[in-house]
């Protein structure tokens, strides 16, 4: 994990925001140390041996509903009270406040789940947030898996967004690979992976007041 002095940030911080703001997208490999890595990791191997992840669904509130022909992960909220999740937390707090002063976009939250795809699951084409409804506006991968196989399958695949069929770019699921892209405009999806594939997907969010609601976080 971080020594005391080092800075509660992500390598190649500033990089990222220059990609996402010409691109959309940005990759970001060994995003933070290997140790880092392999304390979330620890942190997720528990929950889940304690049986403490849910199947994913789509939609929220009421519209909520598994459905494993659009997705097949399990996933935990990030609690502070795991220290690797803390940790991680503070660094995307850092970035939280990077980006906004780099893009005014006004970001106010960041909510992120550990996400884990058993062998053979998958994540088929989706946006992550609705135009307008200002909800999430940047959305973060880090992934969780040292030494992914080549055909280990499980990449990200991000596409266009006025030609939604057009790939722009595939990224390998390899323990510190951080990727960020625009919430309401990229299209990706997670090919079916051949073998159990952790990441913790994050999203900075702009709350709405929708009629004097406010959109919750999940
Ligand atoms: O795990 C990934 O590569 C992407 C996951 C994703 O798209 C999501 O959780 O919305
Ligand atoms: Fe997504």
């Amino acid at each position: 994990m971080t020594t005391p002095d080092a800075p509660m940030t992500i390598d190649g911080q500033d990089a990222l925001i220059d990609q996402l703001v010409a691109f959309g997208w940005g990759v970001q490999h060994q995003a933070i140390s290997r140790e880092h890595i392999q304390a979330l990791r620890l942190e997720l191997d528990h929950l889940h041996e304690h049986d403490q992840l849910s199947r994913a669904g789509i939609g929220r509130g009421q519209d909520h509903q598994l459905r494993d022909d659009i997705r097949g992960d399990s996933i935990y909220w990030l609690n502070p009270a795991g220290p690797a999740q803390q940790d991680w937390l503070m660094r995307m707090e850092h970035f939280r406040q990077a980006l906004n002063y780099s893009l005014f976009l006004g970001l106010l939250e960041f909510e992120a789940h550990f996400a884990r795809y058993p062998a053979g699951t998958f994540y088929k084409k989706h946006v992550d947030s609705f135009r307008n409804r200002a909800n999430r506006m940047v959305s973060t991968v880090l992934y969780l898996n040292e030494d992914w196989p080549a055909d280990g399958g499980g990449e990200m695949v991000l596409f266009d967004e006025h030609d939604t069929d057009r790939e722009i770019g595939r990224v390998r699921p390899e323990a510190g690979t951080l990727v960020c892209f625009l919430s309401e405009t990229i299209p990706h999806e997670v090919l079916p992976t051949h073998h159990s594939r952790a990441s913790i997907a994050g999203w900075f969010r702009r709350n709405a007041s929708q009629g004097g609601r406010i959109d919750p976080a999940h």
